[in-house]
């Protein structure tokens, strides 16, 4: 079968179809291991487990003074359908840097095609995502060793070579211009995709001029006119219309478009599932194109990511995905600046160092940086790389006192001549040991589109699991899918959006390590907790 063959779908204008026949992937599904326990059960397509939650329950004495800590159990158990099925990915913004650059990247590793560079032969690779390019300790060997599998292969999972692409565009470049506009992808490789990709044609979508900069129009020329609740139904249509013409089992909504200005919140208006309705059916102005995609996706039985910092998931979206029980996650993808963040400021904080002022600086030239030099929708950037300290800060009362955080301040600028390599600049100034200061500066040249790119790929395979897995409890024996707010992708965003009244984590190490051990419980496998007894005793 010719590579183009491989990678149109028989949509018109919109899917690059995978196929396995090109190059050789890891199978989707496959896992590296099987679990030898009574308490896990594999069937013909799914893994049943037994799993028994361990947690401490913390009360407080009546006069509100010493703590009791009581270790708690609760039994769970997991049902993963292992037939991972086709699955599509449809982006919004599919034109953008992030969009064509992922579908070429994922292209090229399809079909195992190289490029020439000055230091030799490049071949393509999955580097940056978590599920692809990371491993998890499985446990230890009969020697005490540590054995070490691909996250992707704890449990099985969808593998990007066999996603089936499409997506929409206010833009009308086909993603083989995108790409070369993007100028974020090698030359030698941009030669050889560049044919097939310009044949894939994003959709056209949804443009409100209100929500994004005014230096966006010019990109508007492939958009869907009609009333709101008539561009509703058409966005409908077309993931109708995806998923059937690519047979697609399932498939996952990304927003990767601009930035969006907030939405108010307007009681009456988007504060509940129906006043959202209602509010797309009179046409009301305050009712996004992203939330529009939202509702439209969730009323599809298709999962909705934003991997931008906007509030799309407005109250009445929450309220929607959960009556519908359909999957939502956001906001922002977290790729470069605002990760090492997540990471340090833990790091000061765990260390009993205290940060007093956090100053992130940077400035790019591709679009999306084009978009963020107009104030309201630097403004949602802003929102989404400040919360990310919080909930370290709060957890070390020794350091500050309630209501107390550490000085933190945003810069973007829009320099064009840098394009999509965004140079990053930190300085994080601390407060250590007998009243010392401790200097922290970093310099980090962030590739945006290479960076964010693994990161749609990890939120399209995480939330694809999610929709196979269920659950249930000693406490409720019906079996039920986790919360439609898929609190799980934290890792992969700055402003984790959670099920409401649940705690919001940023530190990176805890995101990673919940993510690891809710896929170890998945197969009945106890978490991972570097405690290392069998090495600290005499032998
Ligand atoms: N490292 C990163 O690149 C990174 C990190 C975090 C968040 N993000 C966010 O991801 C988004 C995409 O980043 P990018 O670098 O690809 O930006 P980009 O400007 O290159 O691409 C955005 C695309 O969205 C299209 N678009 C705008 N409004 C649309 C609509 N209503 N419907 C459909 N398409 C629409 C534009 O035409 C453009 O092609 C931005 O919101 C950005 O803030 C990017
Ligand atoms: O992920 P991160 O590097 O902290 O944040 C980045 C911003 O600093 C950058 O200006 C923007 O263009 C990217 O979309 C991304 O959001």
């Amino acid at each position: 079968m010719s590579p183009i063959n491989n990678i149109v779908g028989r949509a018109a204008g919109a899917a690059a179809v995978a196929d396995r026949a090109a190059a050789p992937a890891a199978a989707s599904g496959a896992t590296a291991f099987k679990v030898d326990s009574p308490h896990v059960r594999y069937g013909s397509d799914v893994i049943e487990a037994d799993y028994t939650y361990d947690t401490t329950v913390v009360t407080r004495d009546a006069e509100g003074g010493s703590l009791r800590a009581r270790p708690a159990k609760v039994g769970y158990q997991f049902r993963t359908k292992t037939n991972v099925g086709r699955v599509g990915l449809m982006m919004v913004g599919w034109g953008g840097n992030n969009g064509s650059t992922l579908t070429a990247s994922i292209l090229a590793n399809k079909m195992g095609i190289s490029w020439e560079t000055r230091k030799g032969t490049q071949q393509p690779n999955y580097f940056g995502s978590l599920m692809m390019a990371s491993t998890v300790k499985l446990g230890v060997d009969e020697a005490l060793k540590d054995v070490y599998v691909p996250f992707n292969e704890v449990v099985p999972m969808a593998h990007p070579n066999d996603v089936v692409i499409g997506g929409w565009d206010i833009n009308s470049a086909s993603i083989g211009d995108a790409m070369r506009r993007a100028q974020v992808l090698p030359v030698d490789l941009q030669r050889q995709v560049y044919d097939e990709l310009h044949q894939l044609k994003p959709m056209p979508s949804v443009y409100y001029p209100d929500f994004i900069a005014a230096n966006q129009e010019e990109r508007a020329d492939n958009t869907i006119g009609g009333s709101k609740q008539e561009q509703l139904d058409r966005l409908r249509r077309d993931i109708r219309d995806f998923k059937q013409a690519n047979s697609l089992d399932r498939v996952i909504i990304m927003w990767t478009a601009n930035t969006e200005r907030y939405a108010d919140i307007l009681a009456g208006v988007n504060d509940t599932a129906d006043n959202l309705l209602q509010a797309i059916a009179s046409g009301h102005d305050e009712v996004s194109p992203s939330t529009l995609f939202a509702v439209a996706s969730i009323l599809e039985g298709a999962p909705f990511v934003n991997g931008s910092p906007q509030n799309t998931l407005v109250p009445g979206v929450i309220d929607l995905a959960e009556r519908e029980r359909s999957f939502v996650g956001g906001d922002d993808f977290k790729s470069g600046q605002t990760k090492i963040k997540s990471v340090l400021a833990e790091f000061l904080v765990n260390a009993g160092i205290k940060p007093l002022a956090i100053t992130s600086y940077n400035h790019l030239g591709n679009n999306d940086g084009r978009n963020l030099s107009a104030p309201a929708q630097f403004r949602s950037k802003e929102i989404s790389k400040s919360s990310v300290v919080d909930d370290m800060v709060a957890a070390n009362r020794l350091l500050y006192a309630k209501g107390e955080h550490p000085d933190h301040t945003i810069v973007i600028k829009y320099v064009p001549s840098v394009g999509d390599s965004k140079r990053a600049m930190d300085e994080y100034v601390s407060e250590i040991f007998m009243g010392g200061l401790n200097t922290i500066s970093i310099y980090n040249t962030c590739e945006d589109s290479l960076l964010a790119s693994p990161l749609i790929i990890d939120l399209f395979m995480m939330t694809e699991l999610m929709t196979r897995v269920s659950y249930r409890t000693d406490a409720d024996s019906d079996w039920q899918p986790f919360h439609s707010v898929l609190s799980i992708l934290s890792y992969m965003l700055k402003a984790p959006v959670v099920p409401p009244n649940t705690p919001v984590v940023n530190a990176l190490a805890k995101q990673r390590m919940a993510m690891e051990n809710i896929m170890r419980a998945f197969v009945g496998l106890p978490p991972n907790n570097e405690m290392l007894l069998e090495h600290r005793a005499f032998h």
